[in-house]
């Protein structure tokens, strides 16, 4: 079987993406079930990896085969939901005729399948002629499955070679992990995982960082029990190590959600931070609660609050401030398909963001580190609202992250660090580290 995280490298005549099926036919029934799933997930919003384990693993008369053709069904309609309604000329198009679309591009559609998507022998012919043209031929927006918002935030930014980026975006994540280096080393963890059959490799430049070569069942491992790691891909690594928090120091982290982050960050400084961790959801603050148990951090502070609201008086004079601010998602798209097409009220969204930096500005010492972070490409949620902070506060000031490891690529002249998959090999991320006025900068 090809690579999965791997683009498809393309051959003359068939540069089509298509879904990576496993052996064997595809049936009536795992088209509907595709179809439902993939109507329970836009229109509830839900998760897709989480929907898929759930529904999934509830259907045990299901052969292995079986589901994973479900699931790779399922997310690929997400992936590649403009390529599908082009090659079925049809914006509003069912789930069924995507996912009829989706087997057409695995040359797996036969005309019981077709019929049973809801397509007329004329649709499935013409489905057919269209498959036979150049993918290269299509609009970029289409090639690139963008919705028009998307597609309007992709040219506010013109990445460079976008064809590339817009293919890793299409491909799986691989798995990565980060080590609690209070139960053992990065090497030992490998180690414990290829005994339990597992392969996992270190990630060039993060000490702590672990890559799976293929996901793998983690949860049931001694090691993830007893808290030697947590699963957390390599980019939230980065915005972890651009805060550069040191041990004894007192850190802030606004957006908090179920802390993937707070525990990098407790692991990064052996445990020894005073770490506050605040968010507007308490449920997520309880993931957090359970995860820092299984952990052993038992000096976390943890606060539900909004933080585009005036703090708490004690929530003032941190040394470091992280802000991992809601946005878009658009570089999870790997991991998270569904979101390609979430409706997102921009405007609302900016306005969060901005209060966001503006509160955690606040509670920053006089020269203590303050990290913007989103996992969003767009310039909208990134540039823009630091540019805009910095107009603001021109006290303040933007310093170009010195971390060891870090690709020279991924630090812009801005001194903005800017992660792609294609590139760096993890989700796309944008960190901003600004300084605070004062005489005692942090290290
Ligand atoms: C990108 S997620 C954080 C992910 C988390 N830091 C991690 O590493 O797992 C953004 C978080 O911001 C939280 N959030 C959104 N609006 C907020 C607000 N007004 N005040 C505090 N937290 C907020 C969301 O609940 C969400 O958990």
């Amino acid at each position: 079987m090809s690579d999965p995280t791997q683009p498809r490298s393309p051959t003359p005549g068939d540069d089509w993406p298509a879904p990576d099926l496993p052996r064997g036919r595809t049936f009536p029934a795992q088209l509907l079930l595709a179809a439902d799933l993939l109507e329970r997930i836009t229109e509830q919003g839900l998760p897709a990896d989480r929907s898929l384990q759930r529904e999934l693993a509830a259907r045990r008369k299901m052969g292995r085969r079986d589901r994973e053709r479900v699931r790779e069904l399922t997310l690929f309609v997400l992936r590649q939901r403009q390529v599908l309604d082009w090659l079925l000329d049809d914006s509003a198009a069912s789930m069924a005729a995507r996912v009829a679309a989706a087997l057409s591009l695995a040359d797996a559609l036969d005309p019981v399948l077709a019929e049973v998507a809801g397509l007329t022998p004329e649709a499935a012919a013409s489905l057919a002629r269209r498959r036979a043209g150049r993918f290269a031929s299509l609009p970029w927006t289409v090639r690139f499955n963008l919705d028009p918002a998307a597609a309007a935030q992709w040219q506010a930014w013109q990445p460079d070679a976008p064809e590339t980026l817009a293919r890793a975006l299409d491909a799986r994540a691989p798995v990565d992990l980060h080590a609690n280096p209070r139960h053992g080393d990065r090497d030992a963890l490998i180690d414990e995982l290829a005994g339990a059959e597992i392969e996992a490799r270190g990630i060039a430049g993060l000490p702590l960082g672990v890559r799976l070569e293929r996901p793998a069942r983690l949860t049931r491992l001694p090691a993830f029990e007893a808290g030697g790691f947590e699963v957390q891909d390599a980019g939230s690594q980065w915005v972890v190590r651009a805060l550069q928090a040191q041990p004894g120091e007192r850190v802030l982290d606004l957006c908090a959600g179920a802390g993937g982050k707070s525990l990098g960050l407790l692991d990064e400084a052996r445990g020894q931070l005073r770490l506050t961790a605040c968010d507007l959801h308490p449920e997520r603050l309880d993931r957090l609660r359970t995860r820092t148990q299984r952990h052993g951090d038992t000096t976390l502070e943890l606060r539900a609050l909004d933080a585009t609201q005036a703090l708490p008086a004690d929530l003032a004079g941190f040394d470091r401030v992280l802000i991992d601010a809601p946005c878009s998602g658009s570089g999870t798209w790997r991991r998270h398909p569904e979101l390609r097409g979430a409706a997102i009220d921009w405007d609302g969204l900016a306005e969060t963001q901005c209060q966001l930096l503006e509160r955690g500005s606040q509670a920053t010492r006089p020269g203590g580190r303050l990290v913007y972070a989103t996992c969003s490409l767009w310039p909208a949620e990134n540039e823009a609202i630091v540019e805009a902070f910095l107009a603001r506060h021109p006290s303040w000031t933007a310093t170009r992250p010195t971390l060891e490891g870090l690709p020279d690529d991924a630090v812009t002249p801005d001194g903005w660090v800017r992660l792609r998959p294609d590139r760096h090999g993890c989700d796309g991320f944008f960190i901003a580290c600004l300084q605070a006025p004062g005489d005692r900068p942090t290290a």
